[in-house]
């Protein structure tokens, strides 16, 4: 097969779909790589580790999606990414259609196979292409809501562990997935006074397991939320609906409650955001201010942290583009649950339940005939 990756578009996303040691083993069975030139360049991946690997690099993108079977990014395709599109050809990225109909009708027409890395599933009921990235931007949640706590980006002026003599900050995790986890890993290790809410009983009782007395759990309802949001310092919103638009856990009125200078970081935001007063942010330009909040809503964290990232993803993705690639997409989907999970639009139509309120869905198997 021929597999295309082009440099990521989106603001201060040096991320790269594949690594050269991916592009490396893609070749060894058999197929071939283009890779945009400079794709990775600013990470440390030169253009010559992707040639050693086997590639052949490329000036346009426009070439990349024009000719590759399979195209493998790291964010979702921008408007003028989906128009080049086809059908039947292999879109394997990150999506987050639920909260995004603009690029859920692009795709629709562009007939492709679009398969995204946040639904895929495995055995253990986990999200192995999410787990990655939410292993990183959990862990910069903390970094991010304690730069935002600072006076000169607007916070209260607080240090989440505090010093001998004075209190730690108070902060509140909303939702104890993977994010969750990692943010409540790098509170408890700064110190602070950390909560995690959860919905689910059986979560709450594996961090207790974890943590021990080091963290505070409690069941996620409206009144705990309200009472853990208004005493908190720093609020990390890490809520998940697999494939969904990210449920509004805290409101604006309750927003207005919370004290000046506080913090809130919705790591959801790619999802839609789970705070009411969220809307996505850049690197650029990551804050703003509503009733006297910080809002930290960065919908694509861990490109802060790009080479982290990278290797990080591509040790997830690995064995499903590997996949996709020696079989193409039918028989890896037929052969693959799991997979299957990850496909959202087929040829025009929806096949993820998250995106129901989008449109008519028809289920995965159906729609490819398996
Ligand atoms: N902004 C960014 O750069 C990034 C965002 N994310 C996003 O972070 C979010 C969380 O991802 P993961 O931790 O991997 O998901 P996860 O599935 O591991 O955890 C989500 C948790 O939320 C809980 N939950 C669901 N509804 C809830 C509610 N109403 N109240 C309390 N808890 C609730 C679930 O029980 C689950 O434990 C996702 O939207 C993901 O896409 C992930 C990586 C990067
Ligand atoms: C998961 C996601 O949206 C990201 O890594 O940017
Ligand atoms: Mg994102």
């Amino acid at each position: 097969m021929l597999v295309g990756v082009p440099k990521e578009i989106k603001n201060h996303e040096y991320r790269v779909g594949l690594t050269p040691g991916n592009v490396r083993q893609l070749v060894a069975h058999g197929h071939q790589v283009i890779v945009q030139r400079g794709a990775g360049t600013a990470i440390g991946l030169t253009d010559e580790l992707y040639t050693a690997a086997g590639a052949t690099l490329v000036d346009e993108p426009q070439e990349i999606f024009a000719r590759a079977e399979m195209i493998v990014k790291v964010k979702e395709p921008q408007p003028h990414e989906c128009c080049m599109l086809r059908p039947g050809q292999i879109l394997f990225t990150y999506l987050h259609l639920a909260p995004d109909p603009e690029q859920t009708r692009l795709l629709q027409q562009s007939g492709a196979v679009c398969i995204a890395y946040e639904t895929v599933t495995d055995r253990n009921g986990g999200l192995p292409l999410l787990a990655p990235m939410s292993e990183v931007a959990g862990r910069m949640s903390i970094q991010a809501g304690a730069h935002c706590l600072e006076k000169s980006y607007g916070g209260i002026g607080i240090l989440l562990g505090g010093v001998p003599g004075t209190p730690p900050a108070k902060v509140a995790v909303i939702g104890g997935g993977v994010v969750g986890t990692n943010a409540a890993r790098m509170a408890i290790g700064l110190e602070a006074y950390v909560t995690v809410l959860d919905k689910s009983l059986d979560r709450l009782r594996q961090l207790d397991m974890q943590f021990g007395r080091r963290l505070n759990t409690v069941y996620s309802n409206d009144e705990t939320v309200e009472q853990a949001v208004l005493e908190a310092d720093l609020v990390i919103g890490a809520v998940l609906v697999p494939g969904a638009s990210a449920p509004k856990v805290v409101s604006r009125e309750m927003v207005r409650r919370m004290k000046p200078g506080s913090v809130l970081v919705d790591v959801a935001i790619d999802q839609g955001g789970c705070f009411e007063t969220s809307h996505a942010t850049t690197h650029d330009n990551p804050t703003y201010v509503v009733d006297g909040v910080i809002h930290y809503c960065v919908a694509n964290m861990p490109g802060a942290v790009a080479r982290t990232s990278t290797f990080a993803l591509n040790n997830a993705t690995a064995p499903f583009v590997l996949a996709l690639a020696d079989k193409g997409w039918r028989t890896a989907l037929t052969d693959d649950v799991h997979l299957l999970n990850g496909l959202n639009v087929f040829e025009g139509r929806l096949t993820h339940p998250g995106l129901a309120h989008l449109g008519d869905v028809v289920p995965a198997g159906t729609a490819i005939g398996a």
